[in-house]
């Protein structure tokens, strides 16, 4: 009975419509046509408006782990994070510390396993009711615009979380290369966190529950030769988590984050992760830290991989507002029970940021 309750309550159930491999969509088409992708292309957008140019994205902050380490500059270093966390909601952290051989071995891994035949793959396919496999993510509707994207989705942390049927064994130590990888992101996670709550005035051992959970979402984005202006990789969301950590494995641009009402793309940097602020955070801070939308463009020539590390609360925990950070203010969050609210979200469509919606008083 016990057990029931639990799996029921698995934050990484949700539903999604099955929907076509994009990969295969594309590879299928001798030419492709902006009418044999129409359920791909986007309703004309009011806010589309990109920024261009490198000197504002040269302005996205970067964090020096390594500095962290050092005792002169610590400080220094955790003053930047402060800034990053309240100003920005994103940013690159470079001297992540993650070995060079775990980061070639998982990108080697999945660039083959994206390779495989579509059968292949799909041995490891979603099943209903399990956000977790080979397939796709947020569909609620037959009838939405869909992303241009496969996915590979997996819970990692904490270990007796995970469930191995959607673990892929092809390549033949890809579960190898998923598992030092998830622990390697854990531990910048973990350095991460312990510099963000010293900056909020508390004490990592008072909040570790609030990221001890990890899912990996791998993601296969092709090239997109037609129409690639209108449609995207993935659509405006801020992300459910704490903390996310994206690794851009072939350094193709795409990412793009809501800023001054302004879509900023962020330019890979090489060996640097790309750190965001979640909603979960925001709900800890009382909205000192802000989880920010943010969207993948398609690119018409080159294919896109990418790694997002998702850290989550513990799945049957509530989270609110921490009193050691909200003080006496008045609390603009509500306290929410981290299953439920995935549960929700996991299965709607990405309709840009809804913290307003689903976790905030009407104040
Ligand atoms: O591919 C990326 O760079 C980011 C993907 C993303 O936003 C997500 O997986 O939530
Ligand atoms: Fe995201």
């Amino acid at each position: 009975m016990e057990t029931k309750r639990i799996t029921e309550a698995k934050w990484s159930h949700g539903n999604t419509i099955p929907v076509r491999n994009v990969q295969a969509l594309v590879e299928s088409a001798a030419e492709l046509t902006a009418e044999a992708i129409e359920q791909y292309i986007r309703p004309a957008m009011v806010d589309d408006k990109v920024a261009l140019g490198d000197c504002d994205t040269e302005s996205i902050p970067v964090i020096d782990l390594g500095k962290h380490l050092d005792a002169q500059s610590s400080q220094q270093e955790a003053a930047r994070l402060k800034s990053a966390c309240e100003e920005w909601g994103f940013f690159q952290v470079k001297n992540h510390g993650i070995p060079d051989t775990v980061l070639e071995n998982m990108r080697n891994n999945l660039e083959s396993f994206f390779r495989l035949p579509l059968n292949k793959k799909n041995e490891f396919a979603q099943l209903p009711g399990d956000l977790q496999g080979y397939g796709q993510a947020f569909v609620e509707s037959k009838y939405q615009t869909l992303d241009w994207c496969d996915r590979l989705y997996l819970v990692t942390q904490p270990p007796h979380d995970r469930e191995m049927r959607p673990w892929p064994t092809t390549p033949v130590n890809f579960r190898e290369s998923i598992e030092s990888y998830s622990s390697e992101v854990m531990k910048v996670t973990r350095s991460l966190m312990e510099i963000i709550t010293k900056n909020l005035g508390t004490e990592l051992d008072k909040i570790g529950d609030t990221f001890v959970s990890q899912a990996l979402r791998m993601t296969y984005y092709p090239a997109c030769p037609v129409a690639h202006d209108k449609v995207l990789g993935i659509s405006p969301h801020s992300d459910i988590s704490t903390l996310t950590l994206v690794w851009e494995l072939n350094m193709v641009e795409g990412l793009q984050i809501k800023r001054q009402g302004v879509w900023m793309p962020i330019k890979p940097k090489p060996n640097a992760l790309v750190v965001n602020v979640g909603d979960f955070l925001e709900i800890l801070t009382n909205g000192k830290y802000q989880s920010i939308e943010h969207r993948v463009a398609v690119n018409p020539h080159k294919e896109r991989v990418s790694i997002s590390a998702f850290h989550l609360p513990k799945f049957d925990m509530s989270v609110g507002p921490l009193r050691e950070v909200a003080g006496g203010e008045i609390k603009k969050y509500k306290t929410l029970r981290v299953d439920e609210v995935a549960k929700v979200l996991f299965s709607s469509k990405l309709d840009g940021k809804k913290t307003k919606e689903y976790a905030m008083f009407n104040i």
